[in-house]
C-alpha cells in the first residue's frame, strides 16, 4: 500500500526516510494559521490543537488518494498557557526564545493515519524541555548562524544542530522533538503488516 506523508517538513521526510520506509511526501496545505487561531478562540487544550491540525493534513490528502495511507502530523509549542507555531521572522523567534529563556516549555507532536480515507490511529507525543539563561549575545550569535536552518522549525532550534545549545534539559523522546513520535508510529504499522517486521 502507498505510504503518503501529507507534509512540507524535510525532517519528517528524513526521519521516516531514514527508517528505511518509502514515502510520498505531498504538502497539505491547510490554513494552519486560522485554524490554530480559531481552536485556541474555543480554548481548545495544545493536544486538541496539535492533533485537529495534523488531522486535518491527513484528511485533506486521504480525500484524493484514497486507496493510500496517508499520515498527517502537526507539532505546537506550549508556554505559560500560549500556544506557539513557526516563528516567521528573525525578530519573532529573538521573542520567542528570549521567553522561553531559563523556562521550561513543551513541544507537542501529533500524528493522524488515515487508512481508506477514515481516521485509524492516532497518537500526540510530549516533551519537555528546559533552556538555560543565555545571553543575549550569545541569541544573536545564534540567530545569526542558524536562522536560515530553523526557520522551518517550530521552537527557533533544531536540537540535533547548535540548538542542543539552548537547553539544561530534555525529558522526552527526542523523535518527538524533531516533530514525529516515529516510534509509536512505526510499531502501529509494523502490527498493522504495512512495514516488514
Ligand atoms: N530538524 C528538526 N526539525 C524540528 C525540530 N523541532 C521542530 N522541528 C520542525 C519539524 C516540523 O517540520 C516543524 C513543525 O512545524 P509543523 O508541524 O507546522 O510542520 P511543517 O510546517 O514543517 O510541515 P507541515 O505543516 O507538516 O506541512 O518544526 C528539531 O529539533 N529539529
Amino acid at each position: 500500500m502507498q505510504i503518503i506523508l501529507a507534509s512540507a517538513s524535510e525532517t519528517r521526510l528524513a526521519l521516516l526516510s531514514a527508517a528505511g520506509l518509502q514515502v510520498t511526501a505531498l504538502p497539505a496545505r491547510i490554513d494552519e494559521e486560522s485554524m490554530r487561531a480559531a481552536l485556541e478562540a474555543e480554548e481548545a487544550s495544545p493536544l486538541d490543537i496539535a492533533d485537529a491540525l495534523a488531522e486535518a493534513k491527513a484528511r485533506k490528502l486521504a480525500e484524493r488518494h484514497r486507496e493510500a495511507l496517508v499520515i498527517g502530523c502537526d507539532q505546537v509549542l506550549a508556554f505559560q498557557r500560549q500556544v506557539w507555531g513557526k516563528p516567521e521572522t528573525p525578530e519573532a523567534a529573538r521573542r520567542q526564545l528570549r521567553a522561553l529563556r531559563g523556562q521550561t516549555h513543551r513541544l507537542l507532536s501529533a500524528v493522524v493515519l488515515y487508512e481508506a480515507a477514515r481516521p485509524v490511529w492516532r497518537h500526540v507525543g510530549e516533551v519537555r524541555l528546559t533552556m538555560r539563561d543565555f545571553s543575549d549575545d550569545w541569541l544573536e550569535g545564534y540567530l545569526a548562524r542558524n536562522w536560515d536552518s530553523v526557520k522551518s522549525s517550530v521552537g527557533g532550534y533544531k536540537l540535533e544542530e547548535e540548538g542542543v545549545r539552548l537547553f539544561t534539559d530534555v525529558e522526552g523522546d527526542y523523535f518527538t522533538v524533531l516533530g514525529l513520535p516515529l516510534l509509536p508510529l512505526l510499531t502501529y504499522l509494523g502490527q498493522r503488516g504495512f512495514i516488514p517486521t
